[in-house]
């Protein structure tokens, strides 16, 4: 080795232990002498030396991860040479140059220093070995393959050293993928070289004029050229130094070149170059493609890939669920009770799709689709399927809100996707649920730009149903609770030709509704009867609460371990439905117990003894969960229509509660405040509706709850509050007066209420005698009062358009 290539390899020794030593890598930072196999001959040809730099640590850590006994390493790592070495060059390199020149050995001595520091530390490790061996010995303990532990052959001859490798898994890929950029990042950036500080390139290389040229690397570092003439020791190194930005190096450059006065056809000349290539760009990507990769597969998870629509990419893509015609659609017109009229109009798509021939040859249109309105729970949507399955083509189901989206544009896409999707899969029905959510009257509301998104939507609506072909066979239906918000422009012929009504179920509908909910339920009774018994005590129901009753029903059941459903069990469902569940823990005072029943017992007594009033069926003063501390029950007829006469006796009877209140204590309660506003709903309805006011005269005021403006004058709504207000306080004066009339009743039903908390109608005739009316509604005559089998329950049930009567929880 000359003496020439001796400084060399002492500096890139001390600029591999710096690295190694950076706070990075922390104190336990792999030594670059030790990489998997070392010279057991102390020669200092070792490999580590040989090593290019950047790639030493790498390894040496790749190495390590995976290595068992790194221990007896490390220890033999703390006694090498190579950071013997380092240390010395690192107080070398504090002195000044002309010491450092005097002190140097020769090539000779310095040879056999290293080699019996090497020798020595040879020694050691292979002391601490043995020692480890006995250790183990004693314990009469077999390790698995280690480091200097596997054998004691392999101990003897540390030719090569042994790394116990497990397999790679999924982890440990990214920890290694991980770990190789961030080493990029802190290590693979340096070059080769000398690292300088801005101000020691100032003082040893500008300002003595060696400099000839400088790099700068990728905008971040400056590899410094020097002229042949500079120190010896200077060109022994490749020389660079770290800058913040290349505008602030320049500026430095410009002015120490300034200072030194250096004519401008002598400054240095710089030059800028990246470096690193495609590795470089690979790196720099990495980040961005796993970014991207993680949300791709959080996407995938987060929606499931079969999922029609999802993900962050589908976005614009429908969400229309398919039902297909041979798995999913078992529905059939059978399995939809009542509502004839309906099934006949939407019959007529049905025979279009089965054959559309038999239209087309007569130059029929076929219509583009139906609007199937009503209250929630009606069967709409059941209607819609049972048509799709009746006509044995896919159903596509999407609900209006799915199109809403917070971008504009992203609903009039899925309008599109779930067009073509169809056109696709013709001949096939689209049933699209609360259209409202996309179909309202567009400049309705006040825009402001929230609309946009649902505007657009609707309007890709409007295009693509103008848009079928006569040979497309798609038929779309549509529901909607609220069909008077919707544009004009959809109900227009040629878009939703048909505007189909389903109304909530009159008592043969309930009855009907009931047979095919029985069907599936375990019960010894009639059935027939049972369904007409239940039809009658449900008025106003809809077929989705007819279906939550039967089921319920049957859970009480269950619960009570019966063997089958029983009526008592169906009574509690229907209660269950109405009122909610007994709220036993809400435990009441015997002062206000006392209130309750004489409230009720007040509506109890008008509803006995007034002509127009409902059959009443049940008091109850049992705190229910919907939050009433009593309620009476009514079984309301099917009416069409009501008559004033009705109208009064209902106020009447609603108001009987508060009356009785103020007849049997001396304050009044905030019970009756459900019951004031029913009143109150009733007079005004009365007033401004349906032409019962004589000073407002025959007018109809329709005011929508959101609008502000009023559609009358102040003086006309002075006169509307004055009638209003006249025809609560008849109803309160007629209650006063029949009540005064009654006090015994209330008393009887009163003291009956607080020893027994329920009374049916049985428990009514028995205190107050027959009713002296007969009771106007036919099924329930027929089902309940004819035959007194049971104690019925039922619900309030509201005549078309107007306020519901007054049955329900009242104190
Ligand atoms: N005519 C009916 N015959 C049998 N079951 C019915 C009938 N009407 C409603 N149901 C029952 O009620 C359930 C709910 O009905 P559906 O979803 O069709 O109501 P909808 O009118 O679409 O309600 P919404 O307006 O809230 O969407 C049905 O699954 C069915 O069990």
């Amino acid at each position: 080795m000359t003496r020439r290539a001796l400084p060399l390899i002492r500096s890139i020794a001390s600029i591999g232990a710096r690295q190694l030593r950076s706070p990075l890598l922390g104190s336990r930072a792999p030594r670059p002498l030790v990489v998997g196999s070392i010279s057991h001959k102390g020669d200092l040809g070792i490999s580590g030396h040989l090593l290019p730099l950047r790639q030493q640590p790498v390894l040496s850590m790749l190495i390590r991860g995976y290595a068992t006994g790194n221990h007896n390493e490390d220890k033999l790592n703390k006694s090498s040479s190579g950071r013997e070495s380092s240390d010395e060059d690192n107080k070398a390199e504090k002195r000044p140059s002309s010491d450092k020149k005097s002190e140097e050995p020769t090539d000779d001595e310095y040879v056999a220093q290293v080699r019996e520091k090497l020798a020595k530390a040879m020694e050691k490790a292979k002391r601490d070995r043995d020692r480890d061996e006995k250790d183990k010995g004693k314990k009469g303990e077999e390790d698995g393959p280690s480091f200097g532990t596997s054998s004691n052959k392999k101990s003897q001859n540390q030719d090569s050293i042994e790394f116990n490798i497990p397999p790679m898994q999924g982890n440990h890929i990214i920890i290694a993928l991980l770990a190789t950029y961030l080493l990029y990042l802190f290590i693979f950036d340096r070059p080769a070289g000398r690292e300088l500080t801005w101000q020691e390139f100032r003082v040893s290389l500008l300002d003595k004029g060696f400099v000839e040229r400088l790099t700068v690397i990728n905008r971040k570092l400056v590899r410094v050229t020097l002229k042949s003439n500079a120190d010896s020791l200077a060109t022994s190194s490749t020389w660079y130094f770290t800058i913040g930005s290349v505008d602030s190096f320049e500026r430095n450059l410009e002015e120490a070149q300034k200072e030194l006065r250096i004519p401008s056809s002598e400054k240095i000349p710089v030059a800028y170059i990246d470096e690193g290539g495609a590795w470089n760009t690979i790196l720099a990507l990495l980040p961005t493609v796993v970014v991207v990769g993680a949300l791709f597969w959080l996407n995938r998870r987060a929606t499931g890939s079969s999922a029609p629509g999802g993900g962050l990419f589908g976005v614009g893509k429908s969400r229309a669920r398919l039902f297909n015609q041979e798995t999913d659609i078992k529905i059939k017109f059978k399995d939809v009770a009542g509502m004839d009229e309906a099934k006949e109009e939407i019959m007529e798509f049905v025979k279009f799709l089965k054959e559309p021939a038999k239209y087309e040859r007569l130059g029929a249109k076929i219509p583009r689709g139906a609007i199937l309105s009503g209250p929630p729970g009606t069967g709409k949507t059941l209607l819609a399927k049972a048509t799709a399955g009746e006509a044995g083509v896919p159903f596509l189901s999407v609900s209006g809100s799915e199109f809403v989206e917070m971008f504009v544009g992203i609903g009039a896409s899925r309008v599109r996707d779930l067009f073509k999707t169809a056109r696709k899969m013709s001949p096939c029905i689209i049933f699209v649920d609360e259209i409202d959510a996309i179909g309202k009257a567009r400049g309705r509301t006040s825009s402001m730009g929230a609309n946009d998104e649902r505007e657009a939507t609707l309007n890709q609506l409007l295009v693509e149903m103008d848009g079928f072909q006569t040979s497309d066979h798609v038929v779309v239906l549509a529901g909607t609770n609220r069909p008077d918000v919707l544009d004009s422009a959809l109900m227009r012929p040629g878009r939703f030709d048909r505007h189909i009504n389903i109304d909530l179920p009159d008592v043969e509908g309930r009855k009907a509704i009931f047979l095919v909910h029985l069907a599936k339920i375990k019960t010894f009774l009639d059935l027939d009867n049972l369904s007409g018994k239940l039809s009658a005590l449900t008025a106003g129901f809809s077929g989705a609460d007819i279906a939550n009753c039967c089921n319920e029903a049957a859970l009480i059941a269950a619960r009570k371990q019966a063997n089958s459903v029983e009526m008592t069990h169906f009574e509690a469902a229907i209660e269950r439905v109405i009122a909610g569940i007994e709220k036993k823990s809400r435990v009441l005072t015997k002062e206000d117990q006392r209130t309750v029943a004489y409230h009720e017992a007040g509506h109890a007594v008008c509803g006995w003894f007034l002509e127009w009033a409902d059959p009443l069926l049940k008091v109850s003063i049992i705190p229910r969960s919907i939050g009433a501390l009593g309620y009476a029950q009514y079984a309301p007829a099917d009416n069409m229509l009501m008559s004033e006469k009705q109208l009064m006796d209902r106020m009447t009877m609603t108001l009987g509660g508060r009356v009785s209140e103020e007849m049997h204590f001396p304050t009044i309660t905030s019970g009756a405040v459900d019951d004031l506003k029913k009143v109150t709903r009733m007079a005004t309805m009365m007033v401004t509706q349906w032409g019962m006011s004589q000073k407002v005269g025959l007018v109809n005021f329709d005011q929508s709850e959101q609008s502000f403006n009023k559609p009358f004058s102040e003086e006309t709504a002075t006169i509307i509050d004055e009638e209003v207000r006249r025809i609560a306080k008849e109803a309160h004066t007629r209650c006063i007066e029949l009540l005064q009339s009654k006090r015994n009743e209330i008393q009887l039903i009163a003291e009956e209420l607080l020893s027994k908390e329920v009374i049916n109608r049985e428990d009514l005739e028995r205190l107050l005698g027959q009713r002296p009316f007969p009771d106007r509604n036919a099924a329930f005559e027929k089902y309940v009062a004819g035959k007194k089998e049971t104690s019925p329950d039922t619900p309030p049930e509201p005549p078309a358009g107007a306020p519901g009567p007054e049955p329900a929880p009242t104190t």
